[in-house]
């Protein structure tokens, strides 16, 4: 909210005669038809797929999860990625992982910007730094140690069975899964510096493979909906190891305003969405619960 435009702020402040917020909206319904067909693919290729990253904002680690996925998502081995922990409270951050935990869901709270952050996250895929990963990180819970056992156990039995190995990033728009990808990718670049790069190709029913010879990112952008195809990079040879990044999907319907209002602050929605003027109500009702005040002089907003 802190780049919207003063236009905006004045909007909420206009609204100020009741302070009360209405979140008697009812549901949200949004479902363009490219997300509805993102989501057909991505519950088809989660079938194929050995791992599942769910990456969610930090700062709204329930309302940003895509409740429609997570039926499929909690039959696969998976790992919650709290993404932007940068710009949250760390005791919050510490409370949410505890619920996660409790909830017997292994989740890790990362930057996705910051190279040590998403090493981990590398880690966990490869199982390579296995040991070194858990020596550094005696403070892990003992949930994601188990999780990372058994990613190696994966592992060694995708060896074995199928020297391939597919791990695919979810989530809702916006929430950093190709600024995640992007850095796993550089991460494996530089540990296997001769390696041809591959991306994966989606055909119907199954997965191939296409190899090109120059490294591909994936495109990250300041607007939710930047990624609309589903595309795979190799991070790892022997078993090969494809990350696919998948585009950011929505429920069909988000069941209350709160949840928009949230999803749109954090950028998973557009504003117009909701509307902005109760995207504005929304930021100054909760500044004035905050500081139980109920008003407001203008340089303070
Ligand atoms: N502060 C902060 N910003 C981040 C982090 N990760 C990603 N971002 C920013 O968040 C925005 C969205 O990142 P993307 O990687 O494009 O998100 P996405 O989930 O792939 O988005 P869609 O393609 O819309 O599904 C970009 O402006 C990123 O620079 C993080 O850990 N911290």
């Amino acid at each position: 909210m802190g780049l919207r435009s003063k236009g905006l702020v004045k909007k909420g402040i206009m609204g100020l005669g009741d302070m009360g917020f209405n979140t008697r909206v009812g549901a949200i319904n949004w479902f363009p038809g490219h997300m509805a067909a993102a989501t057909r693919t991505i519950h088809d290729r989660l079938k194929f797929a050995d791992f599942v990253i769910e990456v969610r904002d930090a700062r709204i680690p329930l309302s940003s999860a895509n409740q429609d996925l997570q039926p499929q998502l909690r039959a696969k081995r998976s790992l919650i990625v709290l993404n932007k922990k940068d710009l949250t409270n760390p005791n919050i951050m510490q409370k949410c992982t505890r619920f996660f935990e409790s909830s017997k869901q292994d989740c890790l709270p990362i930057n996705a910007h910051s190279r040590s952050s998403v090493s981990k996250v590398y880690s966990i895929i490869f199982g390579l730094q296995f040991i070194d990963f858990w020596v550094q990180n005696p403070e892990m819970s003992t949930g994601l140690l188990k999780l990372l056992e058994l990613v190696e156990y994966k592992l060694k039995e995708a060896i074995s069975r199928e020297p391939t190995m597919l791990v695919m990033v979810v989530g809702v728009p916006h929430v950093g899964k190709s600024a995640l990808i992007n850095n796993i990718h550089r991460i494996a670049s530089s540990r296997f510096p001769g390696q041809r790069q591959s991306t994966l190709k989606n055909d119907s029913g199954c997965v191939s493979f296409l190899v090109q010879g120059k490294m591909k990112h994936a495109t990250v952008g300041p607007l939710p909906g930047v990624t609309q195809d589903i595309a795979g990079f190799k991070i790892a040879h022997q078993p090969s190891i494809y990350v696919l990044d998948t585009p950011g999907v929505l429920v069909p319907s988000i069941p209350n305003i709160e949840t928009g209002l949230k999803q749109a602050l954090a950028g998973s929605i557009k504003d117009s969405v909701v509307r902005e003027d109760r995207i504005a109500n929304c930021s100054i009702f909760t500044c004035s619960s905050k500081f139980k005040r109920d008003t407001f002089s203008l340089e303070e907003l």
